[in-house]
């Protein structure tokens, strides 16, 4: 089959690059592994999420909320937009389309994708002129080789095949990371009667959802030194000094530390108070586990019957686009520093890879429409 753009990926960017190409008629299709686009909010993600980030921030484009839509929406409200975003720009994506391989053809000037077809069980090719990533930055979970762990005797999970504390009532279970995953399933967890204890390791700033919405709106107009210093004395004012509970905060602002490490700042979704009063453990780095037994760096020993990694997560792009090169570093993740990590050399981009969550998908599938646009006439 033979088509001017191949997306890999039917998420949030892959939806919205082939919106954009859409309104442009320029041909396209979407290969998605899964049997439904949106996989990471309908089948990788816990049952209590919401979105961090306001309304304002989480839109596609040139599609916005309606205005009953809630400032932060339950993550169902976000599979309704995404179901509207469809079927508004009619975008049909090829489903159980797993890709395995793309490699650009010098002689042809194209890119030669192979899909394995789930349903047929057969591998086919697809041609076309632009190729266009969008397996997204948390296509894999992250799980970190810990001495040990080959040795515990309890289950091990990660955090995108968490959906609720449920079946863990009454069990000790370890949470290693204190990201916004990390954190809003040890709240969960206790919620649901397990006992969690939180590995923290670095320090990390931990804001409410309404600092982070008005940090970004006060981005817009203000420098971003000066709205990092608001937020960092909203967040002491309100959290107050959380280090005798082993959470200490970076020297720099939670805006910088987002853009310069890709490292979100944590929304208390309520676990900090549950820290307080006891109900959540937070525990210093691991150095070994042995059968039940995790013992950390302050010398105390735990025993835990799961273990929950919300270690983060990894591109898994450089499995299957063999000529990586031309866009991408060996973790699957853009060469180009941002604003200029979307386009690549030989007629690829990638959608969705900013570190920036929906906002920056938004620009990246705007930017890629208009530069395909554009290469298209100054061929005509
Ligand atoms: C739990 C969680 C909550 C989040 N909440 C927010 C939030 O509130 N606000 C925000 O701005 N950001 C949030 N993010 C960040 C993230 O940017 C968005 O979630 C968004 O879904 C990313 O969209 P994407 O299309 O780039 O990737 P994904 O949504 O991961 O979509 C990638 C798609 O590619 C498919 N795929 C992968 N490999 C292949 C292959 N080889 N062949 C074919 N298809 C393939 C996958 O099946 C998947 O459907 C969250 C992330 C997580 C993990
Ligand atoms: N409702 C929402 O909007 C939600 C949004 N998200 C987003 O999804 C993305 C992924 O979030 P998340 O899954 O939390 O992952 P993150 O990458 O944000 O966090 C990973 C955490 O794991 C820790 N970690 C990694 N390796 C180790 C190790 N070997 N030992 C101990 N700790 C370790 C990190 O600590 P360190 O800092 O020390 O490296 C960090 O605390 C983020 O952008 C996040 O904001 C996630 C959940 C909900
Ligand atoms: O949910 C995430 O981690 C995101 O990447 C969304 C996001 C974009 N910009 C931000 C600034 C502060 C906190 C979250 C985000």
């Amino acid at each position: 089959m033979e088509v001017v753009v191949v997306i890999v990926g039917a998420g949030p960017s892959g939806l919205a690059t082939s919106a954009c190409l859409n309104q442009k008629s320029i041909s396209n299709i979407i290969l998605e592994k899964e049997d439904c686009y949106g996989s990471l909010w309908r089948k990788r993600s816990y049952d209590r999420l919401n979105l961090h980030l306001g309304k304002h921030f989480c839109q596609l484009p040139s599609l916005p909320h309606s205005s009953t839509t809630p400032t932060f929406m339950p993550k169902h409200a976000f599979i309704e937009y995404l179901d509207a975003y469809v079927s508004h720009y009619n975008i049909n994506p090829l489903y159980y389309r797993c890709v395995q391989s793309a490699l650009y053809d010098d002689t042809l000037r194209k890119w030669v994708v192979q899909a394995k077809n789930g349903l047929a069980g057969e591998t086919e090719t697809y041609i076309s002129e632009f190729l266009v990533i969008a397996t997204g930055e948390n296509s894999e979970g992250y799980i970190p080789k810990l001495p040990g762990l080959d040795r515990f005797s309890g289950e091990v999970i990660h955090s995108s095949e968490y959906k609720s504390g449920r079946k863990y009532q009454g069990m000790n279970v370890m949470v290693v990371g204190c990201g916004n995953s990390g954190m809003e399933i040890s709240y969960d967890l206790s919620n649901f009667g397990a006992f969690p204890s939180v590995v923290v390791r670095n320090p990390f700033h931990v804001l409410t959802k309404h600092m982070v919405y008005m940090g970004m709106f006060l981005s817009k107009y203000l420098p971003a030194t000066f709205v990092d210093h608001l937020i960092m004395l909203l967040e002491k004012l309100h959290f107050g000094d959380l280090s005798k509970y082993g959470i200490r905060r970076p020297t720099r602002g939670p805006f910088f530390v987002k853009n310069v490490t890709g490292r979100s700042p944590t929304i208390d979704v309520g676990t900090i108070s549950k820290i307080r009063k006891g109900e959540i453990k937070v525990v210093p780095n691991i150095v070994t586990i042995e059968g039940k037994t995790v013992a950390f760096e302050n010398g105390i020993h735990g025993q835990f019957d799961v273990i929950v990694f919300a270690t983060g997560y990894k591109s898994t792009a450089r499995y299957w686009l063999k000529d990586y090169q031309f866009i991408l570093d060996d973790d699957g993740m853009p060469q180009n520093k941002w604003p200029n990590h979307w386009k690549g050399s030989t007629a690829i981009y990638c959608a969705g890879f900013s570190g920036k969550g929906l906002p920056g998908i938004a620009q990246d599938a705007v930017a890629i429409a208009n530069d395909i646009e554009k290469v298209l006439g100054n061929k005509e």
